[in-house]
């Protein structure tokens, strides 16, 4: 399985494009978010929308399904076809009425349903989306009143979502459940009041920290590069095997 970041920033980075990622596998591609920057992000990469297998949504951020609109758009008007969404359960109503519909309802395009082809995931249920490549949806803490999914690939690969720190989760996931690979968002400074903070991601231990990398970041991160611990910065663009 392949990693590429289209971006690595937070929701207000100027330098870095949103935190969304390309997942590919036996050469199926599954995007993971689709924020504000995405279209141009994919753009600058040479990869067209079309190309995209699916789009997962791990919450209802800007940052995280700013671009969906587009993606629906451009699939409809130039490819002629419904893309594949996989977005958790109950995110499909509040996708479609505190997102989408602004700007895509007009006749013929009244729900979700009518733009994207969409695959409900039901948190704690592992669901196979092509050969060799299986996701689960967990619940993660982000901001009270607002559900966030983070997700395990292949069932030992911990891609967060956007999520206060839950030490607990990730020593389990380690420690009982064999996950190999932690992706995680970080805030770099301050206090995470609805994000992880370095510093907190600095109190796991180390045998965590060395399967962790670190994303979603603000444009300072370079004055943090040799201050993470055994824990390194995932790059925008590079491609990593996972
Ligand atoms: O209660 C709130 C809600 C939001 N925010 C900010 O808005 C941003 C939205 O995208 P994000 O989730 O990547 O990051 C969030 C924060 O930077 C916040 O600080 N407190
Ligand atoms: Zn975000
Ligand atoms: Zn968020």
């Amino acid at each position: 399985m392949k990693l590429q970041m289209i971006g690595t920033g937070n929701a207000f980075a100027k330098k870095y494009f949103n935190n969304n990622s390309l997942i590919e596998q036996d050469g199926f591609k599954l995007l993971i978010d689709c924020g504000i920057t995405a279209p141009l992000a994919l753009y600058e990469l040479g990869i067209g929308m079309e190309e995209l297998d699916a789009v997962l949504i791990t919450h209802t951020h800007g940052d995280h399904v700013g671009g969906l609109e587009e993606y629906g758009f451009q699939m409809k008007f130039k490819h002629g076809r419904k893309p594949v969404l996989y977005v958790a359960d109950t995110l499909v109503e509040p996708l479609w009425n505190h997102t989408l519909s602004g700007g895509m309802t007009q006749e013929g395009l009244e729900k979700l349903e009518d733009a994207f082809d969409v695959r409900p995931l039901r948190a704690g249920e592992v669901q196979e989306l092509a050969p060799n490549l299986c996701v689960e949806l967990l619940r993660t803490q982000h901001i009270a009143g607002k559900k966030s999914y983070s997700v395990i690939l292949n069932r030992d690969v911990f891609y967060s979502a956007d999520m206060t720190f839950d030490r607990e989760l990730l020593t389990t996931l380690v420690r009982d459940r064999g996950v190999r690979r932690i992706f995680h968002e970080v805030q770099l400074e301050g206090p995470g009041q609805v994000h992880t903070t370095l510093d907190e991601l600095l109190s796991l231990p180390e045998e965590i920290q060395e399967l962790t990398k670190l994303m979603h970041y603000a444009d300072n991160k370079d004055q943090f590069e040799g201050r993470a611990g055994k824990m390194s910065f995932l790059e925008q663009g590079e491609v990593y095997s996972i």
